[in-house]
């Protein structure tokens, strides 16, 4: 059994003028707990997270931390620290004066102040920085001032909107890790906004998936990627190659056809209630593998296609190839580079096609957990 949120978003709406940005959205986050909101631009991941922090208010629905109501308090009385974007350093003060200064707000002595910034320095790794302003800093070393900032109040919730987008590609590879690192370490429950798939996946216990204000899937990271509950979710992480195959629903079982499959591929339906129709088939490039003529495939369930080779490209450890199928095109990745214009065959094992009805596919709402979306933290019973 899951004990009860520390956080917990109930039934939240927010809207701006006339246009409902979050839509009655249930959300519960455990003490602990790393949860990633992700979502394309303009999904209301910002919104829902200026809410819970008190910078906007919900026009329906509560907002409670460890049962205590919190809808009305202003952000100051929420137990909150919220780590922007763009930083907000005070470009006037030192590191060591952005960092005290949510403590000095706090009306604590100078004293206390300064054995916490200090015990702050040590573990963020700005020893010696403390005298510097932040236009003497790398764009790193900003992002972990503020981010002491946020932990030097001893915050319950640490609210991250976005802190890795400014940093370089290089450099937000380790700060994900160091971020992720020093959370375990505090054992602080952290909400944190990206945009981007493979951040949340790694730093992430649980990944809120928003599509237009509602969560449209929440799970662990495996489970979102492995198992995404509707064509929205696929497509979001990754599986952008997109067939539309006819499919047969008999009983527990669907048969699925396209002009280009060497043959009809079979189902369970397993808890899903298909009808006869058409569905739209999603999978990964990295997913699929490219046979050439006369090859064998792999002795695995699964669904072929015929197709032919019009591209290849080479990101970078495997070739991608751009192969029509029929009137669609796909891309799939291989070890080696087969030249365009090949014939060539497309295999996708079962447990990387993902299937939905095409009329859900632009639709489907779905998660793959309690209704708050609420599930305990690593550890928790
Ligand atoms: N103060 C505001 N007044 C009116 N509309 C707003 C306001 N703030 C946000 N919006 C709108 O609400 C929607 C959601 O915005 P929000 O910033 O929450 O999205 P997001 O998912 O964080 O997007 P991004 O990844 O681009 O930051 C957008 O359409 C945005 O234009």
């Amino acid at each position: 059994m899951t004990s009860a949120p520390f956080l917990h978003v109930d039934g939240v709406s927010v809207t701006y003028g006339k246009t409902r940005i979050l839509d009655r959205l249930d959300l519960g986050v455990a003490k602990g707990e790393f949860v990633a909101l992700l979502g394309s631009s303009g999904c209301g991941k910002t919104t829902l997270l200026r809410t819970i922090a008190g910078f906007s208010t919900p026009t329906e629905g509560a907002l409670r931390v460890d049962g205590r109501d919190v809808t009305r308090a202003p952000p100051d009385r929420r137990g909150m620290a919220l780590v922007f974007q763009s930083y907000a350093l005070w470009p006037h003060m030192t590191v060591a004066a952005n960092i005290g200064y949510g403590l000095k707000l706090k009306r604590q002595s100078r004293t206390e102040i300064a054995t916490r910034v200090d015990e702050i320095q040590n573990l963020l790794g700005l020893n010696g920085l403390g005298e510097r302003l932040p236009t003497a800093l790398s764009g790193g070393q900003r992002q972990r001032v503020a981010l002491g900032r946020a932990l030097a109040v001893n915050p319950d919730i640490l609210l991250l909107d976005e802190p890795l987008s400014n940093l370089d590609a290089r450099i937000r590879l380790s700060v994900r890790h160091e971020i992720r690192a020093l959370q375990r370490r505090l054992g602080i429950t952290a909400i944190h906004v990206t945009h981007d798939r493979e951040e949340a996946m790694v730093m992430a216990d649980r990944i809120v998936i928003l599509d237009a204000g509602r969560i449209a899937q929440q799970g662990t990271p495996e489970e979102v990627y492995n198992q995404p509950a509707s064509a929205f979710v696929a497509a979001f992480m990754g599986a952008e190659n997109l067939l539309q195959l006819d499919g047969q629903v008999s009983g527990s079982s669907a048969a699925f056809s396209h002009p280009a499959a060497a043959s009809a591929f079979t189902r369970q339906t397993g808890e899903e209630t298909w009808r006869s129709g058409a569905f739209a088939a999603r999978f990964r490039a990295e997913a699929a593998v490219l046979c050439a003529a006369g090859e064998a495939r792999p002795d695995a369930h699964g669904m072929e296609f015929q197709g032919k080779v019009t591209s290849v490209s080479y990101p970078g450890g495997l070739w991608r190839h751009a192969v029509t199928i029929g009137n669609d095109s796909v891309l799939v990745d291989a070890p080696r580079c087969l030249p365009e214009g090949e014939a060539v065959r497309v295999f996708i094992p079962t447990a990387s096609l993902f299937l939905f009805p095409m009329s859900e596919a632009s639709s489907g709402m779905a998660s793959t957990s309690r209704s708050d979306g609420f599930s305990a933290a690593p550890g928790q019973d």
